[in-house]
């Protein structure tokens, strides 16, 4: 990142054209900016409608315009919002005239973001939080974020290093004082047994992991079955478009093909893969192994079969939770049993009944959760090491007194690299990086 004495700029909402653009200018020249572009700078927090002018005078746009003044802003820093008419040439007229601005230049991805967590606005979980707030797409993937987002997640870390360190001040006062008679030595056994009870509660709350992973990537759904028993038919069918192709051809399908839906607020990716068969054909014979890669690592496995065909086997195919689905049910009368359910991608039968059953698998997967989970796999890595402290020092504790104190002392540390609290300047690059650019 350049000198963070610069000012910065950028587009801050979404594609053009739009109703409204938002232009965000941050640092030190944000409100000179502002005075040349607008004539005066608004009392701060206070939308004032605005002629905005470019270098020789001439008008770019009416507008909004908002000032934050440092460090009641996002980024803590002095602050300028110019709402624009949502035009691609207004918007690049804006940023031409910022850009000719001395000591101003185009912000990086995430670096209002940065700065926000540089001058202590928010830690490094309610960043992450943003930045999967912004991609959010499903109302469970709203929560998840939010409850980063919203500090839940931080207050959870920030307690119990609270706790940890507040253990490990009384086990080296009695250290001191172990000389002294009237010292109770119950006042370290219950110390323990609250390091106990945090090591308990990291242990769970890291358990939790593998579903925040679910609920932020998606619970991941794999079509599977002989050539031609429907399954790229199933997936047009449930994404409402003509995605995959449809033909007679047994072997049609060869890449997997992906769609994601939302059932019941949770994202679901759903995948088409080719039909399942020996072939010589090498092109085919890729798309079969591919597609039992895929349904080895799928959460739910949809198992086709044409119901006019002989029902194929489930076990030879993977050991994943998986619902045997019989298809065409539209050509068939009578007999349809063996299946967990039937259905017709031409007509719609059956379809409500699969979204419900996939919803089911993931009420009892998911459902009745907190969302406080660790999300990223950067901040169960640091709970992993905590937890490595932790059982080392409970380990420790009645050997020597000094070495589980330190290790309570590196727990709480490791906490505290969640929350960005302990230094993690060598990081910072990496997680702002895939931030989006004006946020
Ligand atoms: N009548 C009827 N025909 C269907 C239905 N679903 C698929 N078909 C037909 O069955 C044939 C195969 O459909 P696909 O969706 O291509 O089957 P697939 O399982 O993806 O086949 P591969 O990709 O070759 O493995 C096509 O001719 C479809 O029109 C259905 O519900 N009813
Ligand atoms: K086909
Ligand atoms: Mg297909």
């Amino acid at each position: 990142m350049s000198s963070d004495l610069d000012t910065i700029y950028a587009l801050s909402s979404g594609a053009l054209p739009a109703g409204v653009a938002v232009v965000r200018i941050s640092g030190p020249e944000a409100f000179a900016a502002c005075q040349a572009i607008a004539g005066a700078v608004p009392q701060p927090r206070r939308a004032r409608l605005m002629r905005l002018a470019d270098a020789e005078g001439g008008a770019i746009d009416t507008g909004l315009v908002l000032a934050f003044r440092a460090p009641a802003s996002f980024t803590g820093e002095d602050c300028v919002e110019f709402h624009l008419h949502g035009g691609r040439a207004v918007v690049r007229a804006m940023l031409d005239r910022l850009s000719a601005m001395p000591g101003m230049r185009h912000a990086e991805a995430g670096e209002f973001t940065r700065r926000a967590f540089e001058n202590g606005k928010l830690d490094l979980v309610e960043a992450e939080g943003l930045s999967d707030m912004i991609v959010a797409e499903t109302e469970m993937q709203r929560r998840l974020a939010m409850e980063q987002a919203g500090g839940a997640l931080s207050g959870l870390y920030e307690g119990w290093a609270r706790e940890l360190t507040h253990a490990r001040a009384m086990i080296e006062a009695e250290l001191d004082f172990s000389d002294e008679e009237d010292i109770p030595g119950s006042v370290s056994a219950t110390i323990w047994d609250g390091v106990a009870a945090t090591t308990e509660a990291i242990r769970s709350h890291l358990e939790g992991g593998q579903a925040a992973e679910i609920i932020r990537d998606g619970y991941q759904v794999v079509i599977a079955g002989p050539p031609n028993a429907g399954k790229s038919s199933l997936l047009n069918a449930l994404a409402r478009r003509d995605i995959a192709i449809v033909t007679d051809v047994a072997g049609t399908t060869r890449d997997i093909l992906e769609v994601q839906l939302d059932i019941g607020g949770y994202a679901v990716r759903l995948y088409d893969t080719a039909g399942l068969r020996e072939t010589e054909d090498v092109v085919e014979a890729e798309g079969v192994r591919r597609a039992r890669a895929l349904a080895e690592k799928a959460e739910l496995v949809l198992l086709l079969n044409d119901l006019s065909e002989q029902m194929s086997e489930a076990s030879e195919l993977t050991d994943r939770d998986c619902l045997r689905i019989g298809t065409k049910v539209d050509m068939v009368s009578g007999e349809t049993g063996g299946y967990d359910l039937v259905l017709s991608a031409k007509t719609g039968e059956g379809l409500d009944r699969l979204i419900a059953a996939i919803g089911d698998r993931l009420a009892v997967r998911l459902g009745g959760l907190s969302l406080s989970l660790p999300v990223r796999e950067r901040q169960r890595g640091y709970l992993r090491e905590a937890l490595t402290h932790l059982e080392a020092a409970l380990a420790a504790r009645t050997l020597s007194p000094e070495f589980p104190s330190e290790a309570l002392r590196a727990a709480a540390q490791s906490l505290g690299r969640i929350t960005g609290r302990v230094d993690v300047e060598d990081l910072l690059d990496v997680i702002f990086s895939s931030f989006c650019v004006g946020k």
